[in-house]
């Protein structure tokens, strides 16, 4: 059986990194891309360097249409827009993988206070996290799938798995996290403009970068009460990539052996996760082009304060890597389908 899909956004970032990966897929076929700007063209026109690989011309959007082709869609759209594309594909009896934050959160009022109001607001509420490794057995059956954003991933694979394990405090956690330019998308703004980010490194939106209640509303039901968490996105002049620095307060007489034993328990048959050694630490070009989060940490004995290091490519675990295996989940084929291999080895 083959999986049939459409990509919504095609044009976009992780539009391009959805149609490289179902293109490879061994048990999916890409019969759609949809774009409003560039209905009528083909795609390689958008992106030259898919050239031989894909001849799909971008049509706009129909749900109508596509629901006698595809099973699922992807929605590589901008927050606020999804929401509105959602519905008329569930309608239709078509799952949807959304890359915006429009499904994301389980608590309405969380994302309207950051977002704006819902439209969908039963489907947010039916919706499931698509963090695979924590949620699988929710994503088996989900018709909605809100696929995490790349700090998010970054932040709550690490310290999910700590914090039910009740080894580190769920207050004065601070992650200091850096992200490639492509996180922001392909449209055109100053501040990402070559010139502002060329040779530049600085922090951005400190103290109110929208995917802080995000990844509050997840570490919050890992805990069991509420957590504080301090968190601050950096620009690093690269084009992918995303390092997130993490410092955590362990508890009481908890031993660097320890971590290693949660974390190992969680994640050591997790194909896309992989613990570093003792003094190993993630490296932005050890995870570029993979599906993988590389996890590493120092425990200060004196302190005891912990320090995590997670790594991944922000438009394939952060992103679309991501949602395929959230779609191979979803259909029940190998979780690693097409995401078993290296786009850009170093
Ligand atoms: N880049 C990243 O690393 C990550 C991105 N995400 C999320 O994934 C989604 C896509 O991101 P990304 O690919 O980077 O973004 P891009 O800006 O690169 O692409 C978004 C695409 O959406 C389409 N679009 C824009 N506005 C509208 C609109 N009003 N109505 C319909 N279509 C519209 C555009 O295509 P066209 O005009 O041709 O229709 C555009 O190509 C976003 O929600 C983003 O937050 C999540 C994790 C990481
Ligand atoms: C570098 C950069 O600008 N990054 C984006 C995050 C991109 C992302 O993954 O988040 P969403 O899916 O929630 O958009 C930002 O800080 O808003």
């Amino acid at each position: 059986m083959m999986i049939k899909t459409a990509i919504a956004g095609a044009s976009g970032y992780t539009g391009l990194e959805l149609v490289k990966l179902i293109s490879n897929h061994p048990k999916a076929s890409l019969e759609a891309v949809t774009s409003n700007s560039y209905q009528g063209k083909a795609f390689t026109d958008i992106f030259p360097s898919m050239r031989g690989f894909e001849s799909l011309v971008c049509t706009p959007f129909d749900a109508v249409a596509l629901s006698s082709k595809v099973d699922v869609v992807f929605l590589a759209l901008p927050h606020k827009v999804s929401m509105a594309f959602a519905p008329k594909l569930i309608d239709q009896g078509i799952k949807v993988i959304d890359l915006s934050a429009d499904f994301r959160f389980d608590d309405a009022k969380a994302y309207e206070a950051v977002y704006q109001p819902h439209t969908a607001p039963k489907l947010l509420e039916e919706s499931v996290y698509g963090l695979c490794e924590l949620n699988r057995d929710r994503i088996r059956s989900a018709r909605i799938i809100g696929n995490p954003g790349c700090y998010p991933t970054s932040i709550l694979l690490p310290l999910v798995p700590l914090l039910k394990e009740k080894l580190i405090s769920p207050q004065g956690l601070i992650s200091d996290s850096k992200s490639g330019v492509s996180g922001a998308g392909r449209s055109l703004s100053l501040t990402t403009h070559f010139c502002e980010v060329n040779e530049s490194f600085g922090p951005y939106k400190v103290g109110n970068h929208r995917h802080t209640p995000e990844i509050n509303e997840v570490l919050t039901k890992a805990a069991g009460e509420p957590v504080s968490l301090t968190f601050v996105p950096h620009l690093v002049p690269v084009t992918r990539g995303m390092v997130s620095t993490i410092y955590a307060q362990t508890c009481e007489n908890v031993a660097e052996k320890q971590i290693r034993e949660a974390l190992n328990k969680w994640y050591e048959n997790e194909p896309f996760i992989r613990i570093l050694p003792p003094d190993k630490f993630p490296n932005m070009s050890h995870i570029k082009g993979t599906n993988c989060c590389d996890i590493g940490f120092h425990l200060e004995p004196e302190s005891g304060r912990l320090i995590l290091v997670s790594g991944i490519d922000n438009l394939l675990k952060g992103a679309s890597g991501q949602a395929v295996q959230n779609m191979n989940i979803m259909f029940d084929i190998d979780e690693k389908a097409g995401l078993d291999w290296v786009q850009t080895p170093l």
